[in-house]
């Protein structure tokens, strides 16, 4: 289901915007209206009240909690079941965070990501985007989400704009809190410097992993053909356009992307410019050469490029001891079914 949908469902049972806007609220802020715990929906018109419960039932369908899998760190990783029995990943994070999945595997295929190794296999479209929002909300509050589960959301730019609109207007999230993390495509910075970005301006991570555009082609191998200097140009254009600091991602592989060259290339690159680097250690994949760094090695890196004046903030991938890196959970749990877990504080 898309949200438009929805929207335009309720607006032919005689909704006004108001109206509208209510029920999306509910249902984002996890207030179910069969509750029975809420206030009179006397206003309400009375086709929509009467369509209200089937309504509420096509939503709770939309995504479901599998398992939950606690970290040691408050982090949580939720596998979440979708209608047609595909299944995506959300985290928990720390501090009111969550992190979701804009799709199910990713057609970019980087080679150091588990989501990358099976390709593309379809869009989680906007209401399961904001569902995965929905479900975590009767765990935690939620005030911050950030798209950095599996998948580009550049390949699937419509749904995740739309999510992000009702995120940010009905969902009550800042706006600089929804945070849209890309490999650095095209499409998004048109859209989101042109007149079709919205309602909600988000906050954009870009993963740069590289200051060599060789070596981004090989990890990287089908994401959009931008140098490092180009990303880092069209970073700096949306920070200035929205305000933002731009979160630049740089998943550290022992041996791949942690030499000398290296780090003159992020100095070279982001000195000075509005933004920070988030230096992520390699989560380690079964099957993969790659090798994580010791977490002594990366905080002396961090420092160092600190130390020159690049504002770096060293981040464990949430949920390490609970299979961290996106997409491990679902592609173990397709081996294994996982216990269901749930800690419902709300009903
Ligand atoms: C899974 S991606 C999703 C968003 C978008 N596709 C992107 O690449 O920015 C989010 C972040 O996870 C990081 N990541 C993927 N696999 C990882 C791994 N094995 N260890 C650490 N970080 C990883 C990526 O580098 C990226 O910055
Ligand atoms: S890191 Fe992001 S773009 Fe690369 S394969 Fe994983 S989900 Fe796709």
């Amino acid at each position: 289901m898309l949200i438009s949908d929805l929207r335009q469902r309720l607006r032919a049972l005689g909704a006004l915007p108001k109206h509208e806007q209510r029920v999306l609220r509910d249902w984002v802020q996890a207030k179910p209206h069969d509750s029975g715990r809420r206030r009179p929906e006397h206003f309400l018109p009375l086709a929509l009240r009467e369509a209200l419960p089937a309504i509420d039932a096509e939503l709770a369908a939309l995504a479901r909690v599998v398992s939950e899998h606690p970290g040691e760190d408050g982090s949580a990783r939720l596998l979440v079941g979708l209608s047609d029995g595909q299944m995506v990943e959300s985290v928990l994070l720390p501090r009111d965070g969550l992190c979701v999945s804009s799709q199910v595997g990713c057609a970019v295929g980087c080679t150091f990501c588990m989501t990358g190794r099976e390709g593309l296999i379809r869009q989680v479209t906007s209401a399961e985007i904001v569902a995965q929002v929905v479900l975590a909300r009767r765990l935690r509050p939620v005030k911050k989400v950030v798209f950095m589960g599996m998948g580009e959301p550049a390949h699937n730019l419509e749904n995740v704009m739309e999510a992000i609109a009702l995120l940010g207007i009905e969902g009550g999230i800042g706006h600089k809190n929804l945070v849209l993390s890309t490999v650095g495509d095209p499409r998004v910075f048109e859209r989101l410097h042109g007149p079709d970005v919205g309602p909600v301006k988000p906050a954009l991570a870009l993963s740069l992993h590289t200051s060599k555009a060789e070596l981004r082609k090989e990890l990287l191998p089908r994401a959009p053909r931008l140098s490092p200097e180009d990303i880092v140009e069209a970073g700096e254009r949306y920070a200035r356009f929205s305000g933002y600091p731009i979160q630049y991602q740089w998943t550290l592989i022992e041996g791949v992307n942690d030499g000398p060259e290296e780090l003159d290339g992020i100095v070279r690159l982001l000195k000075g410019k509005r933004g920070l680097l988030n230096m992520i250690p390699y989560n380690q994949i079964p099957d993969l050469d790659y090798r994580r760094p010791s977490w002594e090695r990366a905080r002396s890196i961090a420092a160092e490029l600190h130390s020159r004046g690049v504002l770096t903030k060293l981040r464990d991938s949430a949920g390490q001891d609970v299979d961290g890196g996106c997409g491990q959970l679902r592609a173990r749990s397709s081996a294994t079914p996982q216990p269901i877990r749930l800690k419902l504080n709300r009903p």
